[in-house]
């Protein structure tokens, strides 16, 4: 029997809890009907260790006292929600693995072998692993699929992304989602096709390849555009982010969504009921 048909909140805790998402997924957490903050983690050696997580928020006392040790709390989690740096995510998927926790991941930027980790962990725990958590951006990467199964190669693409001047990791997760969808719906493997920015003697544009582009600057929370640039016409679908309340509201929805999945790896399109 699931928690909600028990009739209780869904434990969630949340790592990065002082963080730029943390603190927006505290809120979101308390907001949401269906879920309760059960514990809040920080990095150690974090100013915010023993604080109250609403005061973090800025949402008033909850009585959950920020820490920094995830094993200490493991038992009272039920899905960890983590939008923090791939190091830390690395580790703590290996620990909801061994208490078979169930995770939402945000953290974008991983490499090859925590890609792995996240494969390997997925096989013990129910894991949704999206490098964005809005409807808007999920149902474009449904677009973006119709749009270049139509124009095939015909269309020359280049995928832009404009960020806050803190951003760490370039391109964004989702500018190489929305270039993986492209390439996917074309038969293409991204590593093939991928050209990342350009500078010096390029040479003329290779046909079939994808310009990935990132811009940081301010405090721009988060706008993607893809152009499909054909003859005669250009097509372009953008996105932007308004408020990180959408993510982390998606995040939330995501979490109440994989309490009742069995073990393995799930997206956001998979939450959303976009890929049935
Ligand atoms: N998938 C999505 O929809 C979205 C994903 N993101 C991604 O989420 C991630 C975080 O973004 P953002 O909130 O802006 O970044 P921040 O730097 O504001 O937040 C990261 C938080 O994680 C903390 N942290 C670092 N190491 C650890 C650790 N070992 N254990 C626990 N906490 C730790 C940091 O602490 P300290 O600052 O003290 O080091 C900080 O509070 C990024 O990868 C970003 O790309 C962001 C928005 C949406
Ligand atoms: O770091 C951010 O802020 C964001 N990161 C995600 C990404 O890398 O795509 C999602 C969103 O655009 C905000």
């Amino acid at each position: 029997m699931t928690q909600q048909a028990k009739g209780q909140f869904i434990n969630v805790g949340v790592i990065g809890a002082g963080g730029r998402m943390g603190r927006m997924l505290i809120e979101a957490v308390q907001d949401n009907p269906q879920t309760s903050l059960s514990a809040a983690i920080e990095r150690q050696g974090s100013s915010l260790v023993g604080a109250d997580a609403g005061e973090v928020a800025a949402i008033g006392r909850l009585g959950i006292q920020v820490v920094d040790d995830l094993s200490a709390v493991i038992d009272d989690i039920d899905v960890l929600i983590d939008f923090s740096l791939p190091d830390a995510t690395e580790q703590n998927m290996q620990i909801c693995a061994e208490h078979q926790v169930a995770m939402v991941i945000g953290t974008t930027g991983f490499s090859t072998q925590q890609e792995q980790v996240l494969f390997e962990a997925s096989k013990h725990t129910a894991i949704v692993y999206a490098g964005n958590y809005s409807t808007g951006v999920n149902l474009s990467l449904k677009l973006l699929n119709m749009a270049a199964k139509a124009f095939g190669t015909d269309a020359d693409v280049e995928v832009i992304e404009a960020h806050h001047k803190h951003k760490i990791d370039a391109p964004s997760g989702t500018a190489y989602m929305m270039a993986e969808a492209v390439a996917e719906a074309r038969g293409q493997h991204l590593k093939d096709v991928a050209n990342y920015g350009r500078e010096g003697q390029t040479g003329a544009r290779e046909t079939g390849t994808i310009g990935i582009h990132a811009i940081r600057g301010g405090e721009i929370i988060g706008d993607h555009t893809v152009m499909f640039i054909a003859d005669g016409e250009v097509v372009e679908i953008t996105h932007r982010a308004r408020a990180r309340m959408t993510f982390a509201a998606g995040a939330v929805r995501a979490a109440t969504w994989i309490i009742q999945q069995q073990a393995g790896q799930y997206n956001m399109q998979d939450v959303l009921g976009l890929n049935e």
